[in-house]
């Protein structure tokens, strides 16, 4: 289990010429990960899903708040402790074409990561490559083929694969996609996606996706937990399915009715919500940080910041929610007027 709380990022823009202001990536993020658990988050470019990634998989610092891993807090440990503990957290580098060193053969690539761990877990050599051909044999390629090539004799799928692979070389905990830093086309795209899914039901690693597209994390987490981001704050999260087919925050709304109608088959939803004006980071860092462009703000909107609440039963607005599961994550949300609106394309009549 991986979990967070109160983490702040501020990137500092000192001796910037164009007179840019400090940027506030986070502002008090919480965050749990389950073992075996996919959770995806999403939000528009900037919103800080990146930074929130890199600092779960141990790549970034951060200003204050703690990160948890399997029950240890990571502030209590000396670095080369910190560093093996967030070894379990591995970022999957979703360019294919910069991710492998084009100087080594893929056996080589493998061979490293797994000679440093048969060394410390007291394995025979002969155990680096039978472990190598394995894990190609896991993420679906066939070793015979790929170890002795170097990358760019493979095709882009396929050096995804063994990016996949190598990351699976330490055993992880958990693999963490940032789909939004990604180059790949739709196709590898989705073969990635079936590929991460399907390692999570075997392997029982857990997956982090991190995107803007409200469809992909979908189908990743169809059984997982949804966090919506907005200007590094969480604003909406809970089961996938009960934030998409019940949103109740004005910006995951937003995001839900810009999803594409198919011609023909669909409608758009009843109650779209379009934001007044475009993202613009110089917005008023006080009261709700979506309030300048949220179509249904008051007042108090603009006066006071909104800290995540549950959703409230009985249903709110026309739409009721769904049955929560026991022991399952809450449906929260940071808005002082939350209510369900069907946003999301219906079927046509
Ligand atoms: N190294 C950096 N130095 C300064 N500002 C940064 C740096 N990295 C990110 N930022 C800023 O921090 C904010 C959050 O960035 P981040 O990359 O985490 O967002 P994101 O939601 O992942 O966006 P995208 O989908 O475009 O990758 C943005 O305003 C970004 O410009």
């Amino acid at each position: 289990m991986i979990s967070g709380t109160g983490i702040t990022k501020t990137y500092r823009q000192r001796g910037n010429v164009l007179g840019g202001r400090d940027v506030r990536a986070l502002r008090g993020v919480d965050f749990s990960i389950p073992k075996g658990g996919a959770v995806s988050f999403i939000g528009e470019s900037g919103c800080g899903k990146t930074t929130l990634g890199r600092i779960i998989a141990g790549l970034e610092t951060y200003e204050s708040g703690e990160i948890v891993i399997d029950g240890t807090p990571m502030s209590s440990l000396r670095p080369k402790r910190r560093e093996a503990e967030f070894r379990k957290i591995q970022l999957i580098h979703q360019d294919p074409y910069s991710a492998l060193n084009p100087t080594r053969t893929i056996h080589q690539t493998l061979e490293a990561p797994l000679a440093l761990r048969a060394r410390r877990t007291g394995r025979p050599s002969s155990w680096v490559d039978d472990r190598a051909e394995e894990l190609l044999s896991l993420v679906g390629i066939d070793p015979g083929y790929v170890l002795g090539r170097y990358p760019h004799q493979l095709s882009g799928g396929m050096r995804q694969r063994v990016v996949i692979a190598r990351a699976l070389t330490v055993d992880p905990e958990m693999l963490v996609a940032d789909e939004s830093v990604s180059m790949i086309d739709v196709s590898m795209r989705l073969s990635v996606l079936a590929l991460l899914k399907d390692l999570r039901e075997r392997l029982g690693v857990s997956v982090l996706f991190i995107t803007h597209d409200i469809a992909t994390a979908r189908y990743i987490g169809d059984e997982g937990e949804l966090y919506v981001l907005y200007r590094g704050q969480v604003v909406e999260r809970g089961l996938t399915e009960s934030v998409i087919s019940g949103p109740v925050h004005p910006y995951t709304q937003s995001l839900l009715s810009a999803i594409p109608v198919l011609h023909g088959l669909e409608r758009p939803g009843r109650e779209r919500v379009v934001p007044t004006e475009a993202l613009d980071e110089r917005h008023a860092d006080s009261g709700c940080l979506f309030a300048r462009r949220c179509p249904f703000r008051t007042e108090r909107c603009t006066a006071e910041l909104p800290e995540l609440m549950r959703v409230e039963e009985p249903p709110i607005g026309g739409l009721a929610p769904l049955p929560e599961a026991p022991g399952a994550a809450p449906h929260e949300h940071a808005c002082f007027h939350p209510v369900r609106r069907s946003v999301i394309p219906e079927e046509a009549a």
